[in-house]
Protein backbone atom coordinates (compact mmCIF):
# COMPACT_ATOMS: atom_id res chain seq x y z
CA UNK A 1 0.00 0.00 0.00
CA UNK A 2 0.99 3.63 -0.87
CA UNK A 3 1.27 6.39 1.71
CA UNK A 4 -1.89 8.40 1.28
CA UNK A 5 -2.51 9.98 4.60
CA UNK A 6 -1.97 13.55 3.41
CA UNK A 7 -5.02 13.04 1.39
CA UNK A 8 -7.38 12.07 4.67
CA UNK A 9 -11.00 13.62 3.95
CA UNK A 10 -13.85 15.06 5.63
CA UNK A 11 -13.30 17.22 8.79
CA UNK A 12 -15.18 19.32 11.39
CA UNK A 13 -17.18 22.38 11.49
CA UNK A 14 -19.58 23.64 13.89
CA UNK A 15 -19.48 27.34 14.00
CA UNK A 16 -21.64 30.13 11.93
CA UNK A 17 -24.05 27.68 11.58
CA UNK A 18 -27.44 29.32 13.29
CA UNK A 19 -28.23 31.91 10.77
CA UNK A 20 -27.40 29.97 7.32
CA UNK A 21 -29.47 26.90 8.38
CA UNK A 22 -32.20 29.11 9.37
CA UNK A 23 -32.00 30.65 5.87
CA UNK A 24 -31.57 26.98 4.31
CA UNK A 25 -34.43 25.81 6.84
CA UNK A 26 -37.06 27.97 4.74
CA UNK A 27 -36.55 27.25 2.05
CA UNK A 28 -36.61 23.22 3.00
CA UNK A 29 -39.95 23.74 4.23
CA UNK A 30 -41.14 25.09 0.85
CA UNK A 31 -39.79 21.88 -0.67
CA UNK A 32 -40.63 19.22 1.93
CA UNK A 33 -44.22 19.54 1.15
CA UNK A 34 -43.52 18.66 -2.74
CA UNK A 35 -43.23 14.97 -2.98
CA UNK A 36 -46.25 13.09 -4.91
CA UNK A 37 -47.36 10.23 -6.89
CA UNK A 38 -45.57 10.36 -10.83
CA UNK A 39 -48.18 11.93 -13.06
CA UNK A 40 -46.23 12.22 -16.19
CA UNK A 41 -48.35 15.07 -17.92
CA UNK A 42 -45.99 17.50 -19.33
CA UNK A 43 -46.35 21.33 -17.60
CA UNK A 44 -44.87 24.69 -18.88
CA UNK A 45 -42.78 26.34 -16.16
CA UNK A 46 -43.46 29.84 -14.64
CA UNK A 47 -40.41 30.84 -17.17
CA UNK A 48 -42.91 30.42 -20.00
CA UNK A 49 -40.16 28.02 -21.83
CA UNK A 50 -39.07 24.68 -19.67
CA UNK A 51 -41.31 21.79 -19.13
CA UNK A 52 -41.43 19.29 -16.61
CA UNK A 53 -43.15 15.92 -16.05
CA UNK A 54 -43.33 14.59 -13.05
CA UNK A 55 -45.76 14.81 -10.31
CA UNK A 56 -43.47 16.23 -8.06
CA UNK A 57 -41.76 18.55 -10.10
CA UNK A 58 -45.27 19.79 -11.41
CA UNK A 59 -45.84 20.85 -8.21
CA UNK A 60 -43.16 22.69 -7.24
CA UNK A 61 -43.56 23.94 -9.97
CA UNK A 62 -46.43 25.77 -9.63
CA UNK A 63 -44.94 27.02 -6.53
CA UNK A 64 -42.16 28.14 -8.90
CA UNK A 65 -39.65 26.04 -7.59
CA UNK A 66 -38.74 24.56 -11.01
CA UNK A 67 -38.93 27.90 -13.26
CA UNK A 68 -36.39 28.99 -10.05
CA UNK A 69 -34.77 25.15 -10.57
CA UNK A 70 -34.58 25.44 -14.41
CA UNK A 71 -33.31 29.02 -14.52
CA UNK A 72 -30.83 28.05 -11.97
CA UNK A 73 -29.49 25.52 -14.39
CA UNK A 74 -29.48 28.16 -17.80
CA UNK A 75 -27.93 30.91 -14.70
CA UNK A 76 -25.31 28.67 -13.83
CA UNK A 77 -24.25 27.40 -17.77
CA UNK A 78 -24.26 30.91 -19.07
CA UNK A 79 -22.95 32.05 -16.18
CA UNK A 80 -20.18 29.71 -14.77
CA UNK A 81 -19.46 27.22 -17.30
CA UNK A 82 -20.13 28.83 -20.49
CA UNK A 83 -21.53 25.82 -21.77
CA UNK A 84 -17.49 24.25 -22.19
CA UNK A 85 -15.98 21.63 -20.03
CA UNK A 86 -13.50 23.47 -18.36
CA UNK A 87 -12.28 24.79 -15.37
CA UNK A 88 -15.25 25.87 -13.61
CA UNK A 89 -16.97 22.40 -14.04
CA UNK A 90 -14.01 20.52 -12.72
CA UNK A 91 -13.89 22.40 -9.61
CA UNK A 92 -17.62 21.91 -9.09
CA UNK A 93 -17.76 18.38 -9.54
CA UNK A 94 -15.09 18.01 -7.21
CA UNK A 95 -17.07 19.57 -4.71
CA UNK A 96 -19.66 17.09 -4.79
CA UNK A 97 -17.43 14.60 -3.76
CA UNK A 98 -15.67 16.99 -0.70
CA UNK A 99 -18.92 17.76 0.02
CA UNK A 100 -20.28 14.43 0.48
CA UNK A 101 -17.32 12.12 1.63
CA UNK A 102 -17.62 13.95 5.17
CA UNK A 103 -20.34 11.19 5.88
CA UNK A 104 -19.33 8.26 8.38
CA UNK A 105 -21.38 5.32 9.26
CA UNK A 106 -20.49 5.67 12.84
CA UNK A 107 -23.10 8.14 12.80
CA UNK A 108 -20.61 11.46 13.89
CA UNK A 109 -20.56 12.41 10.07
CA UNK A 110 -23.24 13.79 7.42
CA UNK A 111 -23.15 13.32 3.84
CA UNK A 112 -24.38 15.99 1.25
CA UNK A 113 -25.15 18.52 3.13
CA UNK A 114 -23.93 21.69 2.03
CA UNK A 115 -21.18 22.32 5.07
CA UNK A 116 -18.68 23.19 2.48
CA UNK A 117 -20.75 26.26 1.48
CA UNK A 118 -22.25 26.68 5.34
CA UNK A 119 -18.80 26.14 7.10
CA UNK A 120 -17.12 27.97 3.84
CA UNK A 121 -14.52 29.69 6.14
CA UNK A 122 -13.82 26.18 8.41
CA UNK A 123 -13.80 23.34 6.09
CA UNK A 124 -12.12 25.18 3.04
CA UNK A 125 -9.29 25.76 5.14
CA UNK A 126 -8.34 21.56 5.90
CA UNK A 127 -5.31 20.50 3.78
CA UNK A 128 -7.70 17.65 1.88
CA UNK A 129 -9.81 20.51 0.65
CA UNK A 130 -7.05 22.67 -0.60
CA UNK A 131 -8.62 24.61 -3.61
CA UNK A 132 -11.90 24.06 -2.52
CA UNK A 133 -12.54 27.62 -1.56
CA UNK A 134 -12.72 28.68 -5.25
CA UNK A 135 -15.64 26.27 -6.09
CA UNK A 136 -17.28 27.36 -2.97
CA UNK A 137 -16.70 31.04 -3.91
CA UNK A 138 -18.13 30.24 -7.25
CA UNK A 139 -21.24 28.70 -5.89
CA UNK A 140 -22.41 31.01 -3.36
CA UNK A 141 -24.03 33.85 -5.45
CA UNK A 142 -26.66 31.18 -6.95
CA UNK A 143 -27.10 29.95 -3.34
CA UNK A 144 -28.44 33.40 -2.99
CA UNK A 145 -30.38 33.96 -6.55
CA UNK A 146 -31.99 30.22 -6.24
CA UNK A 147 -34.65 28.54 -4.04
CA UNK A 148 -32.09 25.49 -3.18
CA UNK A 149 -30.59 24.24 0.08
CA UNK A 150 -26.68 24.71 0.20
CA UNK A 151 -26.32 20.47 -0.11
CA UNK A 152 -29.25 20.04 -3.27
CA UNK A 153 -26.92 23.39 -5.09
CA UNK A 154 -23.35 21.29 -4.74
CA UNK A 155 -24.81 18.34 -6.35
CA UNK A 156 -27.00 19.68 -8.66
CA UNK A 157 -23.98 22.29 -10.21
CA UNK A 158 -21.92 19.33 -10.73
CA UNK A 159 -24.62 17.57 -12.63
CA UNK A 160 -25.15 20.57 -14.90
CA UNK A 161 -21.11 21.04 -15.04
CA UNK A 162 -20.61 17.25 -16.03
CA UNK A 163 -22.96 17.63 -19.33
CA UNK A 164 -20.82 19.72 -20.68
CA UNK A 165 -18.32 17.34 -21.35
CA UNK A 166 -18.58 15.14 -24.38
CA UNK A 167 -19.75 11.12 -22.85
CA UNK A 168 -20.39 11.95 -19.53
CA UNK A 169 -23.54 10.95 -18.33
CA UNK A 170 -26.78 12.53 -17.33
CA UNK A 171 -26.48 12.22 -12.85
CA UNK A 172 -29.61 11.92 -11.12
CA UNK A 173 -30.51 15.04 -9.03
CA UNK A 174 -32.41 14.68 -6.29
CA UNK A 175 -33.36 18.19 -4.80
CA UNK A 176 -32.83 17.92 -0.81
CA UNK A 177 -34.78 20.01 1.84
CA UNK A 178 -33.09 20.05 4.84
CA UNK A 179 -29.45 20.76 5.69
CA UNK A 180 -27.81 18.35 8.07
CA UNK A 181 -25.27 20.38 10.84
CA UNK A 182 -22.43 18.67 12.98
CA UNK A 183 -20.26 16.78 10.98
CA UNK A 184 -17.22 15.17 12.60
CA UNK A 185 -14.63 12.75 10.93
CA UNK A 186 -11.02 11.90 11.37
CA UNK A 187 -8.53 11.96 9.02
CA UNK A 188 -7.78 8.99 7.81
CA UNK A 189 -6.41 6.59 4.74
CA UNK A 190 -8.41 6.94 1.73
CA UNK A 191 -9.82 3.68 1.33
CA UNK A 192 -10.48 3.37 5.21
CA UNK A 193 -12.48 6.78 4.87
CA UNK A 194 -13.90 5.53 2.16
CA UNK A 195 -14.98 2.53 3.58
CA UNK A 196 -16.59 4.55 6.89
CA UNK A 197 -18.43 6.68 4.01
CA UNK A 198 -20.25 3.20 3.15
CA UNK A 199 -18.11 3.12 -0.32
CA UNK A 200 -16.38 -0.04 -1.41
CA UNK A 201 -12.99 0.34 -2.91
CA UNK A 202 -14.70 -0.50 -6.25
CA UNK A 203 -16.90 2.33 -5.95
CA UNK A 204 -14.16 4.57 -5.34
CA UNK A 205 -12.75 3.97 -8.48
CA UNK A 206 -16.13 4.36 -10.31
CA UNK A 207 -16.12 7.86 -9.00
CA UNK A 208 -12.78 8.27 -10.51
CA UNK A 209 -13.65 8.23 -13.78
CA UNK A 210 -14.08 12.04 -12.93
CA UNK A 211 -10.05 12.34 -13.13
CA UNK A 212 -10.73 12.40 -16.85
CA UNK A 213 -12.35 15.95 -16.55
CA UNK A 214 -9.64 17.30 -13.82
CA UNK A 215 -6.48 19.36 -13.16
CA UNK A 216 -4.76 20.31 -10.33
CA UNK A 217 -4.31 24.07 -9.13
CA UNK A 218 -2.22 23.42 -6.11
CA UNK A 219 -0.07 20.64 -5.51
CA UNK A 220 2.50 21.90 -7.83
CA UNK A 221 2.95 25.85 -6.15
CA UNK A 222 4.54 26.30 -9.66
CA UNK A 223 1.79 25.81 -12.12
CA UNK A 224 -1.87 25.84 -12.42
CA UNK A 225 -4.36 23.94 -14.74
CA UNK A 226 -2.21 21.12 -14.94
CA UNK A 227 -4.25 18.13 -16.86
CA UNK A 228 -4.20 14.49 -15.38
CA UNK A 229 -4.92 12.72 -18.45
CA UNK A 230 -3.83 14.57 -21.91
CA UNK A 231 -7.59 15.13 -23.11
CA UNK A 232 -9.27 16.73 -20.04
CA UNK A 233 -11.85 18.07 -22.00
CA UNK A 234 -13.65 14.62 -22.50
CA UNK A 235 -15.91 12.22 -20.12
CA UNK A 236 -13.46 9.36 -21.68
CA UNK A 237 -11.45 5.65 -20.37
CA UNK A 238 -8.09 7.50 -20.96
CA UNK A 239 -7.00 8.54 -17.62
CA UNK A 240 -7.10 5.01 -16.49
CA UNK A 241 -4.98 4.03 -19.49
CA UNK A 242 -2.19 7.17 -18.91
CA UNK A 243 -2.47 5.86 -14.77
CA UNK A 244 -0.68 2.51 -16.07
CA UNK A 245 1.61 3.44 -17.92
CA UNK A 246 5.20 3.48 -16.97
CA UNK A 247 6.44 7.62 -15.95
CA UNK A 248 9.85 9.36 -15.87
CA UNK A 249 9.36 13.11 -15.12
CA UNK A 250 7.45 15.73 -12.89
CA UNK A 251 5.64 19.18 -14.97
CA UNK A 252 7.02 21.87 -13.13
CA UNK A 253 8.98 21.24 -10.05
CA UNK A 254 9.56 17.99 -8.22
CA UNK A 255 9.36 16.89 -4.70
CA UNK A 256 5.83 18.27 -4.68
CA UNK A 257 3.39 16.23 -1.71
CA UNK A 258 0.65 13.93 -3.39
CA UNK A 259 2.22 13.80 -6.76
CA UNK A 260 3.54 10.90 -8.67
CA UNK A 261 5.93 10.72 -11.65
CA UNK A 262 4.13 10.80 -14.67
CA UNK A 263 4.75 9.07 -18.27
CA UNK A 264 4.09 13.27 -20.18
CA UNK A 265 5.66 15.00 -17.06
CA UNK A 266 7.53 17.01 -19.64
CA UNK A 267 4.16 17.76 -21.43
CA UNK A 268 2.66 19.38 -18.47
CA UNK A 269 0.45 15.62 -17.38
CA UNK A 270 0.55 15.59 -13.57
CA UNK A 271 -0.06 11.74 -12.40
CA UNK A 272 -1.65 11.87 -8.46
CA UNK A 273 0.13 9.91 -5.84
CA UNK A 274 -3.18 8.81 -5.05
CA UNK A 275 -4.30 7.53 -8.76
CA UNK A 276 -1.25 5.84 -9.21
CA UNK A 277 -1.37 4.06 -5.88
CA UNK A 278 -4.95 2.80 -6.13
CA UNK A 279 -4.39 2.12 -10.14
CA UNK A 280 -1.77 -0.66 -8.76
CA UNK A 281 -3.25 -1.99 -5.23
CA UNK A 282 -4.36 -5.24 -4.82
CA UNK A 283 -7.75 -4.17 -3.44
CA UNK A 284 -8.20 -1.62 -7.00
CA UNK A 285 -5.86 -2.34 -9.47
CA UNK A 286 -8.45 -4.74 -11.14
CA UNK A 287 -11.46 -2.51 -11.37
CA UNK A 288 -9.14 0.14 -12.27
CA UNK A 289 -7.70 -1.62 -15.42
CA UNK A 290 -11.48 -2.95 -16.16
CA UNK A 291 -12.32 0.69 -17.33
CA UNK A 292 -10.26 0.45 -20.15
CA UNK A 293 -11.13 -3.29 -21.76
CA UNK A 294 -9.26 -5.31 -24.19
CA UNK A 295 -10.66 -3.17 -27.42
CA UNK A 296 -9.72 0.33 -25.15
CA UNK A 297 -12.94 0.93 -24.81
CA UNK A 298 -15.10 0.93 -22.00
CA UNK A 299 -16.86 4.19 -22.36
CA UNK A 300 -20.41 2.51 -21.53
CA UNK A 301 -19.62 0.76 -19.07
CA UNK A 302 -17.61 3.59 -17.35
CA UNK A 303 -20.39 5.85 -17.65
CA UNK A 304 -23.06 3.83 -16.18
CA UNK A 305 -20.84 2.45 -13.37
CA UNK A 306 -19.90 6.22 -12.31
CA UNK A 307 -23.02 7.38 -13.04
CA UNK A 308 -24.51 5.08 -10.36
CA UNK A 309 -21.73 5.46 -7.99
CA UNK A 310 -22.47 9.41 -8.34
CA UNK A 311 -26.34 8.90 -7.64
CA UNK A 312 -25.35 7.07 -4.03
CA UNK A 313 -22.44 9.65 -3.22
CA UNK A 314 -25.09 12.59 -4.05
CA UNK A 315 -27.35 11.37 -1.49
CA UNK A 316 -24.47 10.41 0.94
CA UNK A 317 -26.22 10.58 4.01
CA UNK A 318 -29.78 12.34 3.14
CA UNK A 319 -32.78 10.07 3.71
CA UNK A 320 -33.88 9.44 -0.14
CA UNK A 321 -37.69 9.41 0.67
CA UNK A 322 -37.33 12.98 1.80
CA UNK A 323 -35.96 14.12 -1.79
CA UNK A 324 -37.66 14.78 -4.86
CA UNK A 325 -36.25 13.67 -7.76
CA UNK A 326 -35.18 16.70 -10.16
CA UNK A 327 -33.02 14.42 -12.97
CA UNK A 328 -34.92 16.23 -15.57
CA UNK A 329 -34.17 19.36 -14.94
CA UNK A 330 -30.49 18.98 -15.91
CA UNK A 331 -29.08 19.09 -19.46
CA UNK A 332 -28.81 15.91 -21.78
CA UNK A 333 -25.04 15.91 -22.10
CA UNK A 334 -22.93 16.17 -24.97
CA UNK A 335 -22.61 12.92 -26.81
CA UNK A 336 -19.18 11.11 -26.76
CA UNK A 337 -16.12 11.39 -28.86
CA UNK A 338 -16.06 7.34 -29.13
CA UNK A 339 -12.60 7.00 -28.97
CA UNK A 340 -10.71 4.49 -27.96
CA UNK A 341 -8.05 4.84 -24.88
CA UNK A 342 -4.80 5.15 -26.81
CA UNK A 343 -1.32 5.37 -25.74
CA UNK A 344 -0.39 9.25 -25.88
CA UNK A 345 2.64 9.35 -28.35
CA UNK A 346 5.52 8.92 -27.29
CA UNK A 347 4.87 6.81 -24.08
CA UNK A 348 4.47 3.50 -26.10
CA UNK A 349 7.57 2.22 -24.43
CA UNK A 350 6.32 2.76 -21.29
CA UNK A 351 3.35 -0.19 -20.90
CA UNK A 352 5.84 -2.26 -19.29
CA UNK A 353 4.99 -1.16 -15.89
CA UNK A 354 1.88 -2.95 -16.33
CA UNK A 355 3.47 -6.43 -17.16
CA UNK A 356 1.78 -9.10 -14.61
CA UNK A 357 -1.68 -6.89 -14.68
CA UNK A 358 -4.63 -7.92 -16.45
CA UNK A 359 -5.01 -6.21 -19.32
CA UNK A 360 -2.87 -7.14 -22.17
CA UNK A 361 -1.65 -3.20 -22.76
CA UNK A 362 0.13 -4.18 -26.28
CA UNK A 363 -3.54 -4.33 -27.92
CA UNK A 364 -3.82 -0.84 -27.96
CA UNK A 365 -3.09 1.26 -30.21
CA UNK A 366 -0.60 4.29 -30.48
CA UNK A 367 -0.68 7.70 -31.34
CA UNK A 368 2.34 8.12 -33.95
CA UNK A 369 4.50 11.06 -33.96
CA UNK A 370 6.04 13.70 -31.43
CA UNK A 371 4.55 13.40 -27.91
CA UNK A 372 1.38 14.17 -27.55
CA UNK A 373 0.59 18.20 -26.55
CA UNK A 374 -1.82 18.64 -24.00
CA UNK A 375 -4.46 21.56 -24.99
CA UNK A 376 -5.05 24.23 -21.80
CA UNK A 377 -8.18 24.97 -23.23
CA UNK A 378 -11.76 23.76 -24.19
CA UNK A 379 -10.72 25.20 -27.87
CA UNK A 380 -7.70 23.45 -28.07
CA UNK A 381 -5.55 25.99 -28.32
CA UNK A 382 -2.40 25.29 -26.66
CA UNK A 383 -1.72 27.99 -24.23
CA UNK A 384 -3.97 29.20 -21.22
CA UNK A 385 -3.37 32.91 -22.58
CA UNK A 386 -4.82 31.75 -25.72
CA UNK A 387 -8.27 30.59 -24.33
CA UNK A 388 -11.59 32.73 -24.35
CA UNK A 389 -12.30 33.60 -21.20
CA UNK A 390 -10.21 32.88 -17.91
CA UNK A 391 -11.93 30.13 -16.26
CA UNK A 392 -12.27 27.59 -19.24
C1 LIG B 1 -9.30 8.85 -3.67
C2 LIG B 1 -10.02 9.90 -3.58
C3 LIG B 1 -9.55 11.17 -4.23
C4 LIG B 1 -8.37 11.83 -4.07
C5 LIG B 1 -7.21 11.46 -3.17
C6 LIG B 1 -8.43 12.98 -4.93
C7 LIG B 1 -7.41 13.90 -5.04
C8 LIG B 1 -7.45 15.00 -5.86
C9 LIG B 1 -6.41 15.99 -5.93
C10 LIG B 1 -5.16 16.00 -5.07
C11 LIG B 1 -6.76 16.88 -6.88
C12 LIG B 1 -5.97 18.11 -7.34
C13 LIG B 1 -6.36 19.32 -6.53
C14 LIG B 1 -5.51 20.50 -6.93
O1 LIG B 1 -4.28 20.40 -6.90
O2 LIG B 1 -6.08 21.55 -7.29
C15 LIG B 1 -8.04 16.47 -7.41
C16 LIG B 1 -8.72 17.12 -8.39
C17 LIG B 1 -9.98 16.78 -8.78
N1 LIG B 1 -10.76 15.76 -8.27
FE1 LIG B 1 -10.16 14.32 -7.02
N2 LIG B 1 -9.61 12.98 -5.60
C18 LIG B 1 -10.34 11.91 -5.19
C19 LIG B 1 -11.61 11.58 -5.59
C20 LIG B 1 -12.39 12.35 -6.41
C21 LIG B 1 -13.78 12.12 -6.67
C22 LIG B 1 -14.59 10.98 -6.09
C23 LIG B 1 -14.20 13.11 -7.52
C24 LIG B 1 -15.55 13.38 -8.11
C25 LIG B 1 -16.58 12.64 -8.05
C26 LIG B 1 -13.05 13.92 -7.80
C27 LIG B 1 -13.04 14.98 -8.68
C28 LIG B 1 -11.96 15.79 -8.92
C29 LIG B 1 -11.95 16.83 -9.92
C30 LIG B 1 -13.08 17.15 -10.91
C31 LIG B 1 -10.71 17.48 -9.82
C32 LIG B 1 -10.21 18.65 -10.65
C33 LIG B 1 -10.45 19.98 -10.02
C34 LIG B 1 -9.91 21.09 -10.91
O3 LIG B 1 -9.64 20.84 -12.09
O4 LIG B 1 -9.76 22.21 -10.41
N3 LIG B 1 -11.98 13.45 -7.12
N4 LIG B 1 -8.43 15.30 -6.77
CA1 LIG C 1 -10.47 12.76 -20.53
MN1 LIG D 1 -8.97 23.86 -11.10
Amino acid sequence: MFPFQIFGLGFVGTAKMSIVVFKVTVAAIALATLNGAANFKRVTCPDGKNTASHEAIRRSCSRNFVGSILSHSDDLQVNLYENVCGETVYESLRLTFHDAIGFSTSGEGHGTDGSMVIFDSIETAFAANNGIDESVDALTPFLQRHKVTAGALIQFAGAVGLTNCPGAPRLEFLASTAPFPNRRILSIKILARMADADFSPKELIHLLASHTVARSDHIDPTIQQVPFNTIPFTFDTQIFLEVLLKCNSVPGTSGNIGEALSPLGKEGEMRLQSDFALARDSRTACEWQSMVDKFGNNQKLMVTIFKNAMAKMAVTGQDKKKLIDCSEVTPVPKPPVAKPATFPAGTRNYYTEAIGMILPLTIFKCLAGAPTHIPACPNGAQNSADCPTPRS
